[in-house]
């Protein structure tokens, strides 16, 4: 039984589809201290959280059975990707789930904030009608900048528009042309700094965006500017944002999320001038229905199927791609792994070069599967998918894809380079009849090997004789060929042979075929 653990709240309409699909068994455990959780996760296949859970790589530690965390909503900061990738784990989110309310809620917080409605309401609860002490500003024609414009930022902005403001936007990571299609006028950092008269953040919280907005973008801004931040805490630095508003320098902020939370920043909050909402951007029955059916349905396509949608550590393959590159992927894992009993000394560079109708797909998943192919057979943990580019990477392997316009033999060809600390090697591989891997060139020979079973290859002096020799040696030892492949340079008088035996050849046979006269070598491969 495959078993799933859900360790925050999420929408019930999630949960049943878990609960519906047989062959899985869904808990729903949300009080647990980090060690508790630590605890659990080492039992279970799948983890689906929102934001309250930290799943870090103390807690990764212990879920050696875990396979795929599912994150029912956008932001996967609360999760150690990397820590997760390196066990071979795909995190997967619900991107698009919660865009459009997370962009009302940045407008809602945005329009209270300049009216201060929840201070009036506070006051009127309190008793009292405190008319002139609530007096607010217009949003009609001000300028509103929104740092990062994606999916949540483009929607704020749309809705802004329909307010009547002048949409002014920064992000590094869209072109002109886009920002135009959406009626957005692109600016830089500090030409939003000059001239908003409300700032709103929507980017991913990185390295780049960490405290991006602190003192010194502050100082920046045009005084009386407010600032929304329904994004993540810590991209505006709460310290300084503190010191602003009590400043004057920021007439306001609107505050979702926070450094901590939940927050203990009592002193940001309890000021006057700031408005907050305890991480509620994504909270609407309709998003939560939407990023909780939809992050169980991935999850159980990948526990049961191996579908991969919306993983953040593994290429984009949508279903029709991944028909299509299936038979290459099988490609690039066989030669990857054919290579990698073949080669000696430690491997410093990889090289794979694409040409033919491989090059209309996207080659990003073919390479992850010939590095899966590769790092398998030299390491002893468990490489899949998801670990193989982390693998490559930690272990200083550069990994580089080039794209060949050249015609060759086949229709699509695969070359391997590997550069190791004892010169280079390369092999190339092709389809055959669009579904069967061959490998066609091993260094200077052209072959054509079924990578399949067990294989045994031989260099020899190109002299007669030799195939006969060995031909009689494997069949003293009880071993059927069953297939047999063998290529010759005959300027240098050097020839190779590929066997494919019925059953794998022992350490007594592999000395003999050594000792062999005019052997050069033999190696064993397991396919
Ligand atoms: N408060 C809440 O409940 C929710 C918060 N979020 C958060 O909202 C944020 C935005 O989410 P989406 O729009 O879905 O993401 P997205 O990926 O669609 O958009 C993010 C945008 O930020 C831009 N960006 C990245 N680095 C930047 C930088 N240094 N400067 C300027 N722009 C930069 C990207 O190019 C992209 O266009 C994320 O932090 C996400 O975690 C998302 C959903 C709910
Ligand atoms: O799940 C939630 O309530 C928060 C949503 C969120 O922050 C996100 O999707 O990034």
């Amino acid at each position: 039984m495959i078993r799933v653990l859900v360790s925050d709240s999420m929408a019930s309409e999630g949960i049943e589809v878990f609960r519906k699909t047989p062959g899985i068994e869904v808990d729903v455990i949300t009080k647990h201290t980090p060690e508790e959780l630590k605890e659990l996760v080492a039992s279970y296949d799948g983890l689906v959280v929102r934001s309250a859970s930290k799943i870090t790589k103390e807690i990764l530690d212990s879920a050696d059975k875990l396979t795929v965390i599912g994150r029912a909503g956008a932001g996967v900061d609360n999760i150690d990707v990397e820590a997760a990738s390196k066990k071979g784990i795909v995190v997967m989110n619900t991107p698009g789930g919660n865009t459009v309310t997370t962009g009302e809620h940045a407008i809602a917080m945005m329009l209270s904030l300049a009216r201060k409605i929840p201070q009036a309401t506070a006051s009127m609860k309190a008793g009292k009608w405190e008319k002139s002490r609530f007096m607010g500003n217009e949003y009609c024609n001000k300028t509103l900048g929104i740092i990062g414009i994606g999916r949540i930022g483009s929607v704020v902005a749309d809705r802004a528009k329909g307010l009547k403001m002048n949409v002014i936007a920064y992000d590094p990571f869209i072109s002109q042309e886009a920002a135009e299609k959406m009626g957005i006028t692109l600016a830089s950092l500090d030409e939003i700094y000059g001239s908003a008269d409300f700032i709103s953040v929507h980017t991913p919280k990185n390295k780049e965006t960490t405290g991006m907005i602190n003192a010194a973008a502050f100082a920046k801004m045009k005084k009386g500017v407010f600032v929304i931040n329904c994004a993540r805490g810590g991209i505006v630095n709460e310290k300084d944002l503190y010191d602003a508003l009590v400043s004057g320098q920021v007439a306001g902020a609107a505050l979702d999320v926070f450094e901590e939370e939940p927050t203990k920043n009592i002193d940001l909050i309890s000021l006057d001038n700031v408005i907050c909402t305890p991480h509620l951007g994504a909270s609407t029955d309709e998003a939560q229905t939407t990023v909780a059916v939809a992050i169980a349905e991935q999850m159980v396509d990948y526990l049961l199927k191996g579908e991969i949608r919306y993983a953040v550590n593994f290429p984009a393959v949508s279903a029709d791609l991944m028909a299509a590159i299936t038979p290459y992927l099988a490609l690039a894992e066989k030669l990857g792994k054919f290579q990698a009993q073949i080669v000696s000394g430690g491997i410093e560079e990889i090289n794979i070069e694409y040409s033919g109708e491989i090059l209309k797909y996207d080659v990003a998943p073919i390479t992850i599967a010939l590095l899966k192919g590769l790092l398998t057979p030299i390491l002893n943990e468990n490489v899949n998918y998801i670990n193989a580019p982390v693998i490559a990477k930690e272990r200083g392997i550069n990994v580089k894809e080039s794209r060949s316009s050249a015609e060759g033999d086949y229709r699509s060809m695969i070359t391997l380079t590997l550069k190791t600390s004892e010169g280079e090697s390369i092999t190339a591989g092709a389809l055959f009849g669009r579904r069967d891997p061959r490998i066609v060139r091993i260094n200077q020979f052209t072959v054509d090997v079924i990578p399949e079973g067990h294989l045994l290859m031989l260099y020899n002096h190109d002299k007669p004789g030799v195939i006969g020799n060995i031909g009689t040696a494997i069949g003293s030892a009880n071993i059927n060929i069953a297939r047999m492949h063998w290529s010759r340079l005959q300027a240098e008088q050097k020839a190779m042979v590929v066997f494919s035996t019925d059953t794998p050849v022992d350490a007594q046979l592999l000395k003999k075929l050594k000792e062999t006269p005019n052997v050069i070598s033999v190696q064993e491969l397991d396919m």
